[in-house]
């Protein structure tokens, strides 16, 4: 409302106060309070503190605990909202947006689809020019979404989806728990190339690039009229990788989750060439769970707003943390014999303009000893909760180490790696 000429704050005063006093509640630097915490707890500030930490501050370290590294929850980002409180807040009035659909009768905020495509274009990661956009609840409901509308319609043989190992766990888990007369879950990538009814099936290809879990700039194994492929984009960021140039593919997936770290959001999108398939997806996504959440949409704009207002600090904040976590895990590994990480080749990156290596968000760690075939039970004796190999397909000779979590998550980590490679015979040793 007006005073004199100035407007001042009336209804929003409560809830500015509120997010104002959750974020300024100290945890120490080990945790932080979240709004919905102070509503369920007589409006007082609750701590949640990172794992290893503990008391109503989360002051206190507990000793001998385990280093998880096994989800892959982008908190290494939160710092960099935290320093972002006042260009990310969003202040909602309780009428906002209720109607299913935008006043266009679509599931889809033009104002963030907007946001998107220049997002892409300042990146110079994905080509958006007369392209579709579509939005789901995470990457993971436009992944499926994608291998329903590319399946055959009609048929009595259903497609083939198809990855090469490693690759990313739920491409197999949810394609097995959704198959249909539509499609099915066929393994190995590599492996249907050999395959001799292989040209005359419909054959849909993940290609997770960067790969989830090793980090590498995959490319289709599989080509030909009959094969369709799904690039996976959700680390095709500066953070992650270099650049080489802006993707074109016919079907791309993005997430917020890997770009601003807002897993929690559940925002993904598709950006598609062929408008028929566009249509599917979107009658797909309408069939599936009626549109995308509306507040998901908002929030997803101001934070993208943020990014775009804030130039490349993003990018530079999340290439300098992940760079320097893989420089620190790479130290670590060289000291030892018993394990190894994949090759790290440089590529020119567009966004950098300059040479530069993969920084990934997953340790894709090997167990070289003969006698390690279980390298998850061998890191669990020594406190240290990996992914088995055989969930990425491959041998459980491989474990997958996140590096997207807490900075406490990968200060512990690197400290139960050392503490185990120093037990090794005749280890070189160096300061942490
Ligand atoms: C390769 C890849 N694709 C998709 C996803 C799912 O992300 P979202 O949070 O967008 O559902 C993940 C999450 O870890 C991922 O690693």
């Amino acid at each position: 409302m007006y005073v004199g000429d100035q407007w001042k704050l009336s209804w929003s005063t409560r809830a500015a106060l509120e997010a104002e006093t959750v974020a300024a509640t100290f945890c120490s630097g080990h945790g932080r309070a979240y709004l919905d915490g102070l509503v369920a707890h007589g409006n007082k500030p609750v701590c949640t503190c990172n794992s290893c930490f503990t008391g109503p501050d989360c002051s206190q370290f507990i000793p001998h605990c385990p280093a998880t590294a096994d989800s892959g929850n982008p908190l290494f980002l939160e710092p960099f909202w935290m320093q972002h409180l006042a260009s990310s807040a969003l202040v909602v009035v309780g009428w906002h947006q209720m109607a299913y659909t935008y006043e266009d009768s679509t599931y889809v905020s033009k104002e963030l689809e907007k946001l998107v495509r220049r997002l892409h274009e300042t990146v110079g990661n994905a080509v958006t020019e007369n392209r579709f956009i579509i939005f789901g609840a995470g990457s993971t409901q436009v992944l499926n979404a994608a291998v329903f509308a590319l399946s055959p319609e009609n048929t009595s043989s259903p497609a083939r989806v198809v990855s090469s190992v490693p690759y990313y766990t739920l491409n197999k888990e949810q394609t097995e728990y959704f198959s249909s007369e539509k499609f099915e879950f066929e393994g190995d990538a590599y492996t249907w190339r050999n395959r001799s009814d292989g040209s005359s099936t419909n054959v849909i290809e993940f290609v997770t690039s960067p790969n989830n879990p090793d980090g590498q700039l995959k490319q289709a194994i599989l080509h030909g009229l009959n094969v369709k492929t799904i690039y996976d984009r959700a680390y095709y960021w500066p953070h992650f990788t270099p650049i080489p140039a802006s993707a074109d593919e016919d079907v791309m997936v993005f997430t917020l989750s890997k770009l601003t770290g807002h897993a929690g959001t559940r925002l993904g999108w598709a950006v598609i060439k062929d408008e028929a398939l566009f249509k599917r997806m979107m009658e797909h996504m309408r069939l599936n769970s009626m549109g995308v959440s509306k507040d998901a949409q908002l929030r997803a704009f101001r934070l993208l707003k943020t990014v775009l207002e804030e130039g490349t600090e993003i990018f530079d904040f999340a290439y300098r943390t992940m760079k320097s976590r893989w420089e620190r895990l790479v130290r670590t590994i060289s000291l030892s014999d018993r394990f190894s990480l994949p090759e790290n080749n440089p590529q020119y990156c567009t966004f950098y303009s300059k040479v530069r290596q993969l920084s990934p968000a997953y340790g894709w760690l090997k167990c070289e000893r003969e006698e390690d075939k279980d390298c998850f039970a061998v890191l669990k004796a020594a406190n240290i909760i990996g992914r088995e190999g055989h969930r990425y397909g491959a041998e459980d000779r491989h474990v997958r180490l996140s590096l997207v979590k807490t900075e406490d998550d990968f200060d512990i980590l690197i400290e139960r790696l050392n503490e185990l490679i120093s037990k090794e015979d005749g280890v070189r040793t160096f300061e942490e």
